[in-house]
């Protein structure tokens, strides 16, 4: 990075690894380089999504090596935990370099040594969180940071000056009105960008139950990149014809999906449960068992407490299991209508200018 000595605002965006790190992470970049004129860099890890989605979206991003610490060897997490040192040394070069008036911690690898090298420095530091458990990286610096944006109520405990500000998510989610209920019936099936194994092989083995079961239903079944051939092949050899079943490895138009839907089954990362309550969908809940402490389960927790979806868990979603709770909801419309009601009542459309302004705040206090 180039040594910076301008007066404009700067901030430094610390995090990545999966889309939904870096999603909203780029959702707060956007809004702070559009409504605040700051210049917004990244620092990241070359193995994160960050790599391709960052530079895409314009913005300049620095990688630094961090190691695993989670459901890695044990040699493993003892070489991150002596390159540890080296990570943060390498953020406190950059921060003296770029001088940001703020440090945003999203998550993920690169957080964690950028946050506590701000932290050293006495750069003020805002971490986001939008699980209902904090991941490590932020568990680690939460007492220490500045300020903090999160999700849910029950997270603000892990942090010092946290807020509720809830998840940035794309806008046209929130324009989605509720599904009309005459006309066809439409079940969306996804995974997060990889897809989900656990889908890829019930939803053939009941597929043809399900549609006579509903002769107006039409499926749209979301693979994941590696998955769309094998799962195809399922399928064919289940004797499912493809006039009501669409396969595909990767959805792009993800909140017309949401629009069609009238039932989702999914997975309950941060952002696919910030869509859904945008989006005010119904939705039957399979949370991924191996999530960092299980994260995905306590988001799932927090939309069932409210009734605002269904949880099924992998070790318990057997064929028989799938096929009773997707037919019990699809044939009753006012249980669903009232769950997307649910749903729609936890979102948040403010996040992003929340999460901004908290930022300038704490810039100005720095
Ligand atoms: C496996 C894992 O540990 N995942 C974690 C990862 O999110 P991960 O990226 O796996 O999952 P999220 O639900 O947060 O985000 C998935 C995103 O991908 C989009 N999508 C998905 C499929 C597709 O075909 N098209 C598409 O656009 C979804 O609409 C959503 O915006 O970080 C999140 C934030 O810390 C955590 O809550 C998740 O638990």
């Amino acid at each position: 990075m180039q040594e910076n000595s301008g007066t404009r605002l700067r901030i430094l965006i610390a995090g990545g690894g999966t889309g939904g790190h870096v999603i909203p992470a780029l959702a707060i970049a956007r809004e702070l380089r559009d409504a605040a004129g700051a210049e917004v860099r990244f620092v990241g890890t070359a193995r994160g999504l960050e790599t391709r989605l960052v530079p895409e979206a314009g913005f300049p991003l620095e990688l630094i090596h961090v190691g695993q610490l989670k459901n890695v060897s044990l040699a493993t997490r003892l070489r991150t935990l002596m390159d540890l040192p080296l990570g943060i040394g390498r953020c406190i070069r950059l921060l003296r370099s770029f001088r940001p008036d703020v440090v945003v911690g999203v998550g993920g690898y690169a957080s964690g040594p950028a946050m506590m090298a701000a932290i050293l420095l006495r750069v003020p530091t805002l971490a986001f969180e939008p699980n209902a458990v904090p991941g490590l990286a932020n568990r680690l610096v939460g007492k220490l940071v500045t300020a903090a944006a999160v999700n849910f109520e029950e997270t603000r405990r892990f942090f010092h000056g946290a807020q509720v500000t809830g998840t940035p998510v794309r806008p046209e989610f929130f324009d989605i009105g509720a599904k009309p209920l005459v006309g066809k019936k439409r079940l969306l099936v996804f995974g997060a960008s990889q897809g989900a194994r656990v889908f890829n092989e019930r939803m053939p083995k009941i597929m043809k139950r399900l549609l006579n079961a509903f002769p107006t239903l039409e499926v749209v079944h979301q693979t994941g990149g590696r998955h769309g051939d094998s799962t195809l092949a399922q399928y064919r050899s289940a004797e499912v014809g493809f006039e009501r079943v669409k396969v595909v490895p990767y959805l792009d138009d993800m909140a017309a999906q949401f629009a069609a839907a009238d039932l989702i089954l999914c997975r309950s990362g941060a952002s696919t449960i910030a869509e859904l309550s945008a989006a005010g969908r119904a939705s039957v809940l399979v949370p991924f068992p191996q999530a960092a402490d299980d994260h995905q389960r306590k988001n799932a927790d927090a939309f069932v407490a409210v009734g605002a979806a269904e949880m099924i868990l992998e070790a318990q979603l057997s064929e028989e299991r799938l096929l009773e709770v997707l037919s019990k909801l699809l044939a009753n419309d006012s249980r669903r209508q009232n769950m997307g009601e649910r749903a729609r009542a936890l979102a948040h459309p403010a996040a992003v200018k929340m999460i901004a302004r908290t930022v300038l705040e704490i810039a100005d206090r720095g």
